[in-house]
């Protein structure tokens, strides 16, 4: 398989002098030759040692050393990506393990809630709810021709953050960085986007820092109408481009999903995606436990977008094992904020009714409140996986971990909420609490636990694992929609890829060094199944895997040729 030798084609462009250094994409800083700086008016303009990018990415690290604070290492990441793609890109990936906590989670939380403070340069398209008649103008002044992936955000659920107006701008940054070091999506075709409603973040709105609209979220009404309005806009601007949903909050997350899924190539980072990483994970644990998904007990702490999408996926995967579909669904408990969900519980989203238990299920369970609290399904149900997904730091307690650990040996804990500082337990206590007879992953990345001489390593359950390889397997194969069934199929290439199932050492899944080579995996199992549904033209394997490489960007630089312009 020959790799992509379209970055070896020289590239031509009319921007010259210091509209060309000005560019990110194009810049390529004391790295331009002599030829180059004497054909585009560069003599002069910098110092005059020719570097290689391995020099330039040598004096970027030293100075990202010097740095102590995460933000403040953010920011000069962030300030690299803004003057030069190619050396951010280099630089991350040959620093990957270090800078993927700096560039996303943990740290990109707080480049969120602070992002007015830090704001420097533009990026990515802010699309104001005043601009709603204009989308057009306001679309074509993203001067990419070609978009392929779009990650657009409204702020209100930021990670574990709640809603950060405009500061999610920093969340569809970082999960395109990722995209492009990860998923090999060349920066040219990606696309940030920030749907500013207002907030309803009383502190922002009273920051006078803050850089977006000044006013309460909009109504429903006029909210679903923006959506439309701007999806609309999309599909005539770039028609074939990916639209991720990332960070909506619950009550408009499954809704435009829903609304979109059948018509348009998008799907939800935080229900698909989630799902997908999870359930892969979970698959990971269970082979290296021994015991099958469809004989797991799964509860829930938290049965919002991310809970629900999951226990669905959970679901799907126990019958795809041979269970009944009812059954499935009874060994899937949620528990959210007043307890767990029964069929008599009040004013539940649709896509919670569909997970309830049957007072039938729980009517030999003794239980105090109106509906058994997550200690009581602990005693009762007995579970032997538990999921964190609430956003709330802290709630599984020593108290809930023992007693779970009382009914299982070997218990199944995934606090996956983000940032860490929101994380249900850290997995210190979690090993501790079970005294180290426990599978654990996070949300986050954590250190490996040291804990009577044996160390853990801590996977991180993400969807960062997820959406890369999507991305580059919908644009592989030019799929016209993503359905459940090739997130199914990144699912169970993740879980084959698990080093600890495969070999009994390791972490559950592979290390995040390997995630290109991963995601090109997923890719392409992704797009297979993309073709088996008629959702993309065939392609034979080795065509397919071409496209794959030949869609894969690497950070090189290219010679340039001068066009007028
Ligand atoms: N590891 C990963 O890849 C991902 C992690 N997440 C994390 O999951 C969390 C939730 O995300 P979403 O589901 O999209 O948000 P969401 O707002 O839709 O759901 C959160 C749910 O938790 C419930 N909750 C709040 N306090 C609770 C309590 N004390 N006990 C039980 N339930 C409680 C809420 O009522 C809500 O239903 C966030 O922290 C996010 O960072 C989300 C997506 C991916
Ligand atoms: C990882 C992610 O998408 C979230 O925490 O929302
Ligand atoms: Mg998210």
């Amino acid at each position: 398989m020959s790799t992509s030798n379209l970055s070896k084609r020289p590239l031509y462009t009319g921007y010259a002098g210091s509209a060309l250094l000005e560019t990110p994409l194009l810049n390529k800083g004391s790295a331009f030759s002599a030829q180059e700086r004497a054909a585009f008016n560069l003599t002069g303009l910098l110092p005059p040692r020719y570097e290689t990018i391995e020099e330039q990415v040598s004096r970027c690290y030293q100075q990202y050393r010097s740095f102590e604070d995460p933000i403040n290492k953010h920011i000069y990441l962030r300030a690299i990506q803004d003057n030069n793609e190619t050396l951010f890109y280099r630089l991350v990936q040959q620093h990957l393990e270090e800078m993927l906590p700096i560039i996303y989670t943990p740290t990109v939380g707080d480049a969120c809630e602070q992002f007015s403070d830090i704001y420097r340069s533009a990026r990515g398209l802010f699309i104001s709810y005043e601009d709603r008649y204009n989308l057009d103008d306001v679309l074509r002044n993203a001067t990419k021709s070609k978009v392929k992936v779009i990650v657009v955000t409204d702020g209100e659920r930021v990670l574990g953050l709640g809603d950060q107006g405009i500061g999610g701008m920093g969340i569809s940054i970082g999960k395109l960085s990722l995209y492009t070091a990860c998923g090999g999506i060349s920066p040219a075709y990606t696309l940030p986007v920030m749907l500013d409603v207002g907030t309803n973040n009383e502190k922002l709105l009273k920051d006078p820092m803050y850089m977006g609209l000044r006013q309460p979220r909009v109504g429903q009404e006029e909210y679903n109408e923006f959506i439309d309005l701007f999806i609309q806009a999309v599909k005539r601007r770039w028609p074939e481009a990916i639209i991720q949903f990332e960070d909506f909050a619950q009550p408009n997350a499954m809704p435009i999903l829903q609304r979109y899924r059948d018509s348009v190539r998008c799907f939800n980072d935080d229900i698909q995606g989630t799902a997908a990483v999870t359930v892969g994970t979970l698959l990971a644990a269970c082979r290296s436990k021994g015991v099958p998904l469809h004989q797991q007990k799964v509860v829930f702490v938290g049965a919002g977008s991310a809970g629900c999408g999951i226990a669905e996926a959970i679901i799907s995967q126990m019958v795809a094992e041979g269970l009944a579909e009812a059954q499935a669904r009874s060994q899937v408990y949620m528990v959210d904020r007043f307890g767990l969900l029964t069929d008599t519980m009040p004013d539940l989203r649709d896509f919670q009714q569909a997970l309830v238990q049957s007072s039938a299920q729980i009517a030999s369970w003794s239980f105090s409140g109106d509906y058994p609290s997550l200690l009581d399904v602990m005693h009762c149900a007995q579970p032997t996986v538990l999921i964190g997904v609430s956003g709330q730091a802290g709630l599984f307690t020593e108290q809930i971990i023992r007693a779970m650990k009382k009914g299982c040996a070997l218990p199944i804990i995934f606090p996956l909420s983000n940032p860490s500082r929101q994380v249900e337990a850290t997995p210190e206590q979690v090993i501790e609490w079970t005294e180290g007879d426990v599978i654990v992953a996070t949300g986050s990345p954590f250190k490996p636990v040291h804990y009577q001489g044996r160390e853990f390593l801590i996977t991180q359950c993400n969807n960062s694992y997820i959406f890369p390889g999507i991305g580059l397997g919908v644009i592989a194969a030019n799929a016209r929609l993503i359905s459940d069934e090739m997130l199914r199929a990144a699912s169970e290439t993740l879980a084959a890829n698990s080093p600890l199932a495969n070999t009994g050492t390791g972490g559950l899944l592979p290390p995040f060094t390997e995630l290109a080579a991963l995601s090109k995996r997923i890719a392409f199992a992704v797009a297979k199944v993309a073709m088996q549904q008629g959702l993309a033209l065939e392609l034979d394997d080795n065509a397919l895997q071409q496209k794959i490489e030949d869609n894969f960007w690497r950070p090189e630089y290219r010679n340039y040729r001068r066009v007028s312009s």
